[in-house]
């Protein structure tokens, strides 16, 4: 074994320890042509594979080949690529540890303990008033008490887009299967299994696509279309206080919640058409 003092100068100087042919560890610079008999070696050793593989690409470009044969070993070219983290993979992987690091700060409530955990109550109301079942009791109770064709057009759209969107949040969630953030507890209330997963939060796409219905077809006063906006807005925020959600869960569940409202207007069920299609049925 090198000694801890080799071993700092060996990362002072950019080499790496090698396990040489007697067990003990040779050290090869990066930035220098190791000696053939370590050269020799590198073809069956897998800290040498790495090393070749995370050359600069210029230098791999420069073999002429589509397989790298340094020490006389042929290495798939695509092997390397895996090895060599892409922009984008560099990109994703850094926003995910902001939003893992935000995310966990921003769970001020994610239990009584927390800084801000005697507001959690407050907050599991805010989760109830975005929550799919008050909104599909409140869409069934207004479509049966609803006396104009017109009230009971939109109420019916409304079920039919609560519904969309436990649909579509169900198969995401199934589809990407991100684990909720570690300090959420797991004590929501009337949850299916796929609600085990975070992305995106269901709460936020209800919010953005009810908020956006309800401004489209309520004749609501200035005041308070602002507080359908601030509830939506709040609904969504108050997931990451709670701990429930990452920060891109609620980001992504409020554009998919907007969009979702676009496919609700394409899908549009007018009192003609149900008709003529149970008409057809029967
Ligand atoms: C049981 C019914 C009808 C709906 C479940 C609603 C629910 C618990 C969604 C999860 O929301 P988040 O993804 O924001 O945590």
């Amino acid at each position: 074994m090198p000694s801890p003092k080799a071993r700092s100068s060996a990362a002072r100087s950019g080499s790496v320890p090698c396990a040489g042919g007697n067990g003990r560890y040779e050290f090869v610079s990066l930035s220098r042509t190791p000696p053939p008999h370590l050269l020799q070696r590198q073809g069956s050793d897998p800290t040498a594979a790495r090393l070749r593989a995370s050359e600069s690409p210029s230098r791999r470009r420069g073999s002429g080949s589509s397989t790298s044969s340094t020490g006389g070993q042929q290495l798939p070219e695509e092997d390397c690529m895996k090895l060599n983290p892409s922009f984008i993979g560099i990109a994703l992987s850094s926003l995910l540890a902001i939003d893992l690091w935000l995310s966990k700060r921003l769970g001020v409530c994610a239990c009584e303990d927390a800084s801000w955990g005697s507001v959690r109550p407050l907050m599991k109301l805010v989760e109830i008033s975005g929550h799919g079942i008050p909104w599909l009791a409140g869409a069934v109770y207004c479509l049966y008490k609803s006396d104009s064709a017109a009230g009971q057009e939109v109420m019916l759209n409304l079920l039919m887009a609560l519904v969309l969107d436990l649909v579509l949040v169900g198969m995401m969630k199934a589809l990407v299967r991100r684990r909720r953030p570690a300090h959420n507890r797991m004590d929501m209330f009337a949850t299916f299994s796929v609600d085990g997963y975070s992305f995106p939060s269901g709460h936020a796409t209800r919010a953005a696509m009810c908020a956006r219905f309800l401004l489209a077809h309520l004749v609501l006063a200035a005041p308070l279309r602002v507080l359908v906006l601030l509830w939506a807005t709040f609904v969504g925020f108050s997931r990451v206080l709670l701990g429930r959600h990452h920060v891109t869960d609620v980001t992504f569940g409020f554009l998919m919640g907007y969009w979702q409202y676009n496919l609700v207007e394409m899908l549009w069920l007018s009192p003609v058409m149900l008709q003529s299609t149970i008409g057809q049925l029967q």
